[in-house]
């Protein structure tokens, strides 16, 4: 019997793969940094949405009544991974004003490379929405795995991953952990360094967000 294993899709629209060179060059500078991340989620979200679910409603328009589509109710949810997944909410929640945000908290150990989990506050009916689990960059796979893990334990059951870069390394890691997470890139890096980081990547997402080192 096959076994499942989550779909990887590298979402390689020419104006997410502008936009991320900008970002990974060293030379960008925090607000154009923070102003891009959150332009390729807006795009990567725009094509990850395309089988959201539409039912008939009837509208009246200044020239009378039809049946039209309308988005069919499904509750939506996107969960940042603390810190460098904050760049990437407004970029979604400008598409879909309405989703819930859940956030957790997690860094990473410098030496280990384990992840850390600080913090968890999570929309009530988390096991009812559709999750946009959302992070720059999946180095080892260590944190988004942790992060998957959290919300099974509340509940949830349906997520897609999010990321900015990926390394192969940790888009193997998540499928392995969670074959059932559908996990979308703006790009596929070469590898990860001795240190954890993405190369070529983009550095520490994170400190280029905030402005942090
Ligand atoms: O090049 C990189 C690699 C990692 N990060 C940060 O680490 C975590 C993801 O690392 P995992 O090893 O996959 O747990 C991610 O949240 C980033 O904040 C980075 O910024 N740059
Ligand atoms: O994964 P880390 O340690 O890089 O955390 P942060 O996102 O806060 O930079
Ligand atoms: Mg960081």
């Amino acid at each position: 019997m096959a076994l499942k294993v989550g779909k990887f899709t590298v979402l390689n629209h020419p104006l997410i793969q502008h936009k991320l060179t900008i970002i990974r060059n060293k030379n960008t500078g925090t607000k154009v940094f923070r102003e891009v991340a959150n332009e390729i989620a807006e795009l990567m979200v725009y094509e990850i949405t395309r089988d959201l679910p539409l039912e008939d409603v009837v509208v009246n328009t200044p020239m009378g009544k039809t049946t039209q589509k309308t988005l069919s109710g499904k509750k939506l949810a996107v969960i940042p991974i603390l810190r460098a997944g904050l760049g990437m909410v407004d970029g979604v929640l400008e598409l879909i004003p309405a989703a819930k945000v859940g956030h957790i908290g997690m860094y990473r150990d410098e030496k280990t490379l384990k992840p850390h989990e600080y913090f968890v506050k999570m929309p009530t009916d988390i096991d009812q929405r559709n999750l946009f689990i959302v992070d720059p960059m999946l180095a080892t796979g260590g944190s988004a795995i942790m992060a998957i893990d959290a919300l099974k334990k509340r509940g949830a059951s349906n997520m897609r991953l999010v990321v900015l870069v990926a390394a192969p390394e940790g888009v193997r890691a998540v499928q392995e952990a969670h074959p059932d997470v559908d996990i979308y890139a703006a790009a596929l890096d070469e590898k990860l360094n001795e240190d954890g980081y993405i190369i070529p990547g983009l550095g520490d997402a994170g400190d280029r967000l905030f402005g942090t080192k």
